[in-house]
């Protein structure tokens, strides 16, 4: 059995894996963190200052973290102080925290760290990779989608669409949105939209003189993220000790 704490365990996507991981036969909920008490299918969530007595406690394999940024950095300080396995989904981070998180972890314990863990998203960036290298000369807008409560903008999945793009066409500049008088030269427009429940779309139209490719995913339900993040969660434990990509996971 691999024993699991969920952190962010009162919030949209917590509530979600907590849900996965009760259900499932081979692994064991543990417990939950969030900023207060409360309980995840019968068992206990403990306010985030409580963690390190908590994990010491239950002896998880594995923290699955989605939270907020500043949150996820300590929680994933915590898992390593105390030799848990991490799987990571929360976004928003600084250059100056992923170099912390780094250091956290590489070394120390194995993490699987994702802006996003659907199947899906993982193949759609393989497609933006292979249609990048053919169309560096096309122009190039990333657009997604969300609902009204996403706290960070862009998307952690657009953030690494457009690394992809800088890996297979150098660091050009990035413009986010427009607006007044604009000529486009030969920077990567950014877009990010707002409203309702949308669960989270992402595209990258490649313009050309007379014909357009655009690819596209949508993610109709957080499910998809969900049954990601437990998949990682079940390869991750007892790895060598540094950070994976939800594609190792996957063997994409
Ligand atoms: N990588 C992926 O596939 C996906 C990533 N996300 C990311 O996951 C994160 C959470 O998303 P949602 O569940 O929609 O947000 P949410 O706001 O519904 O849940 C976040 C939870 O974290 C809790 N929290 C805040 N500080 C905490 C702390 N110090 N320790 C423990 N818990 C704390 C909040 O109280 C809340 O219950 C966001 O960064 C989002 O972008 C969301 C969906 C998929
Ligand atoms: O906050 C969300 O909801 C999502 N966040 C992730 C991101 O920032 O890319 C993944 C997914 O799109 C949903």
């Amino acid at each position: 059995m691999v024993k699991v704490v969920v952190s962010g365990a009162l919030g949209r996507m917590g509530t979600m894996i907590g849900r996965i991981v009760d259900e499932a036969p081979d692994l064991e909920l543990v417990g939950g963190v969030d900023v207060r008490e409360g309980t995840l299918f019968g068992t206990e969530v403990v306010p985030a200052a409580r963690i390190d007595a908590f994990l010491k406690e239950k002896k998880p394999d594995v923290l699955i973290d989605f939270t907020v940024a500043a949150a996820a950095v300590e929680n994933i300080r915590a898992a390593a102080r105390n030799n848990v396995a991490l799987v990571v989904g929360t976004t928003g981070f600084s250059p100056e925290q992923r170099e912390t998180i780094r250091g956290a972890v590489e070394g120390h314990v194995p993490a699987v760290i994702s802006s996003n863990f659907s199947v899906g998203v993982n193949i759609f960036w393989k497609l933006v990779r292979e249609a990048a290298r053919e169309l560096g000369d096309y122009d190039i807008e990333v657009t997604e989608a969300h609902h009204r409560y996403k706290k960070d903008a862009p998307s952690g999945t657009a953030k690494t669409i457009l690394e992809i793009l800088d890996q297979e066409l150098g660091g050009r500049e990035k413009v986010y949105g427009r607006v007044g008088e604009t000529e486009r030269k030969g920077e990567i427009g950014v877009h990010a939209i707002r409203g309702g429940d949308i669960v989270g779309d992402h595209s990258v139209l490649f313009a050309g003189n007379f014909e357009c490719i655009e690819i596209s995913h949508r993610a109709y339900d957080r499910a998809v993220f969900a049954q990601g993040a437990v998949r990682a969660a079940r390869w991750v434990s007892g790895r060598e000790p540094r950070i994976y990509t939800m594609q190792e996971v996957l063997g994409l």
